[in-house]
């Protein structure tokens, strides 16, 4: 076993000498006074678990499914713009460390690298992840390109009327260097995200395209019971990792709430201050069905490419099974709500 990367945090400790300080910084903040950044991964340490004892197994089944897909183990890729900033080989190294883990990547609409390139390599399922962005014509080729690349599902991010203020990196005056482009879009564009939708885009977006439309960056029930009016196949709970709005609820408290709502009409999944197998298990506890990483999948890619990505999830994937093993259960299904219990000190 390599006792140097034998959790997520040594490859964030790691990253974090190799990648240009403008980088780490750009990738690390919240926004505001990162409330939300920092209790993303506080309120994780408010919940417990409750074991069960002797009950027997064989090696636990972490495999699971999302919109029929099958995916090794309960965690996937955040869509996460500008990997190139990690690693030279960006995107097309964290597509391929995601495919050797068995499970799903979601490419950035701002990504370094075009979706079709990404979509060539692909060796794990994909879904596409949507700004909305004005003009709304941009949005929708994207849509199209997507659905013609062989993606599978389109991620909506809604929480991004404007770009988040983060507050870290514009005073520490930094900027990103000038070979980072949106590799979607043509030199002479720079697509801004839009304030000016409403629900009514779900409408729009199933006049473009058959797939599957997933939300991203749902907080509350009420939102939820407007998602599933308007058609989406699964919601993703999230703040964009406290890069939003500053204190926003974090995607772990909020959750419960939204599982409540969509009364499993829909697939709820969350990110946000996922760095652990025990945090994946009290998401799944609390009623996800499988989880994202953003940020630890950049340390991985930062530190070792493809392989380092590959290695983050194989981190998850053992903290988890053991998590499974030492509370009695044999497969992701049994990791049930009363397994949790929330202490408040
Ligand atoms: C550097 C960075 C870039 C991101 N880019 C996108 C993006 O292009 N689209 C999007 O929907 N979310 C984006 N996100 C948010 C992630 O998809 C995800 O919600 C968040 O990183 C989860 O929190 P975590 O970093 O604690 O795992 C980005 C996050 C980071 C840190
Ligand atoms: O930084 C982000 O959180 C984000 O969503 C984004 C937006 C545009 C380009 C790259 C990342």
């Amino acid at each position: 076993m390599d006792t140097q990367y034998i959790q997520t945090k040594q490859y964030e400790e790691a990253a974090r000498s190799l990648v240009d300080a403008a980088a780490w910084c750009y990738a690390e903040s919240g926004c505001g006074n990162e409330q939300t950044l920092r209790a993303n991964i506080a309120a994780f340490e408010h919940l417990y678990i409750r074991p069960r004892m002797l009950v027997p197994m064989d090696a636990p089944d972490l495999s699971t499914t999302v919109l029929g897909t099958s995916i090794s183990l309960p965690v996937m890729a955040a869509p996460v713009g500008f990997q190139q900033l990690w690693h030279p080989e960006g995107e097309r190294a964290s597509v391929q460390g995601t495919g050797q883990a068995q499970t799903l990547y979601v490419a950035s609409s701002s990504a370094t690298t075009s979706l079709e390139e990404i979509a060539g390599r692909v060796c794990s399922p994909l879904w596409f992840q949507l700004y909305l962005f004005e003009p709304r014509s941009l949005s929708a080729q994207l849509v199209q390109r997507a659905q013609q690349a062989g993606y599978q599902a389109i991620v909506v991010t809604v929480d991004t009327p404007y770009y988040g203020r983060k507050e870290r990196f514009w005073r520490n005056q930094y900027s990103l260097p000038e070979h980072i482009r949106k590799a979607n879009f043509s030199d002479d564009v720079d697509p801004m995200v839009s304030s000016t939708f409403d629900w009514g885009v779900f409408d729009w977006l199933r006049t473009l395209t058959d797939l599957p439309l997933i939300v991203k960056g749902i907080l509350t029930a009420e939102d939820t019971c407007k998602a599933i009016e308007h058609g989406v196949a699964a919601i993703v709970v999230s703040n964009h990792g406290g890069r939003q709005l500053d204190a926003a609820l974090p995607s772990i408290v909020a959750l419960p709430e939204v599982v409540g709502a969509a009364r499993g009409e829909v697939e709820v999944y969350l990110d946000g201050g996922i760095r652990t197998g025990t945090d994946v298990f009290k998401a799944l506890a609390s009623g996800a069905r499988a989880v994202f990483i953003g940020r630890s999948l950049l340390w991985g890619l930062a530190v070792q490419g493809a392989e380092g990505v590959n290695q983050i999830f194989a981190i998850l994937r053992e903290e988890l099974e053991y998590a499974m093993v030492l509370s009695g259960c044999p497969d992701v299904n049994c990791i049930t709500s009363d397994l949790l219990k929330e202490c408040n000190w």
